[in-house]
């Protein structure tokens, strides 16, 4: 690697190569946790865990509620790798840093990846604490030119002019509606469109008034450049969001966000999200359908 940020072509193939030469853990789901949300490793069986800090070439979380863990190990059965802490481009690293790990994954031989965020409300029928499972997303830094594809393509990943319409897969956002329905935890449970925007601040009035007209329902600092790395080397993608407030739209209201209360909301529906989440990969264990 030359710089900090710098990444050539072959620093994936080495860390793929190294995670390779500490566990024998092949997975096919990479699942990323958002804030407050690492807890979904909990439940993983027979686990192998690096911190982020003894990976060769992973860059480090320096955000509280991700903790900085890359944890192998079986999910009902199945082969996943979780990322317990996600890396942001508030916090200085560029987007291909951000996103490094996704293209580790493809190397490792990951099929599907979920992410999961933290994210503020903007749809008047949403609560706190409700589950959204994104349909779509608008990637605001990436509109504006901050895309993690910007460079040479890679062709070894994918095209130059990757599409992006129908990027959260269909059928899995559907068995998680039915998952849900089973689950009997359907009443928070919505789908909708997330906006990526570049963070660290909260929205100003002005913002939330301006994302609630342009149909985003909920919006975060994240999610949109793993995804579109992870849909241009050709993995299926699944996403949910946890309402962690709502975000404020009028000059009347004296409620402010601020993450500590993002990440209390986690804890309140970290089980039903790790639940939801271990049921779809168990689902797609049985119809052998991670890809
Ligand atoms: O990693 P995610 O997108 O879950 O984190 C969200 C957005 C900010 O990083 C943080 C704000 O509380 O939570
Ligand atoms: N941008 C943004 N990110 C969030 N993450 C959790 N809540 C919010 C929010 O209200 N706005």
């Amino acid at each position: 690697m030359h710089s900090k940020d710098q990444i050539c072509p072959d620093d994936y193939q080495k860390t793929a190569s190294w995670l390779q030469s500490q566990t024998h853990h092949r997975p096919k789901v990479a699942i990323i946790c958002g804030s407050g949300l690492g807890m979904l490793a909990d439940d993983f069986k027979c686990q192998d865990s690096f911190p982020y800090s003894d990976i060769p070439g992973f860059p480090q979380s320096t955000v509280q509620g991700h903790a900085g863990r890359l944890v192998f190990g079986e999910l009902k059965g199945k082969t996943c790798v979780c990322m317990q802490g996600r890396f942001h481009m508030y916090e200085g690293h560029s987007l291909s840093k951000t996103t490094f790990p996704v293209r580790v994954f493809k190397l490792l031989g990951v099929e599907t990846l979920i992410v999961t965020n933290a994210a503020g409300s903007l749809a008047d029928s949403y609560q706190v604490g409700d589950i959204m499972i994104i349909k779509d997303h608008i990637n605001f830094p990436g509109l504006a030119g901050l895309n993690p594809l910007n460079g040479p393509n890679d062709d070894k990943f994918g095209p130059r002019f990757p599409p992006m319409s129908g990027v959260y897969d269909r059928d899995l956002r559907k068995m998680a509606l039915e998952l849900c329905k089973r689950m009997g935890v359907s009443q928070f449970v919505q789908e909708g469109v997330y906006c990526m925007v570049g963070g660290p601040n909260f929205e100003t009035v002005a913002e939330a008034r301006l994302l609630h007209r342009l149909g985003v329902d909920a919006v975060g600092m994240s999610t949109a450049p793993e995804v579109v790395v992870a849909s241009h080397c050709g993995l299926r993608v699944f996403g949910l969001s946890l309402i962690t407030n709502k975000v404020v739209k009028s000059y009347d209201d004296t409620e402010s966000v601020n993450h500590d209360a993002v990440l209390e909301v986690g804890k309140l529906r970290s089980q039903t999200l790790q639940s939801l989440v271990t049921e779809l990969v168990h689902w797609m264990d049985i119809n052998n359908n991670t890809a």
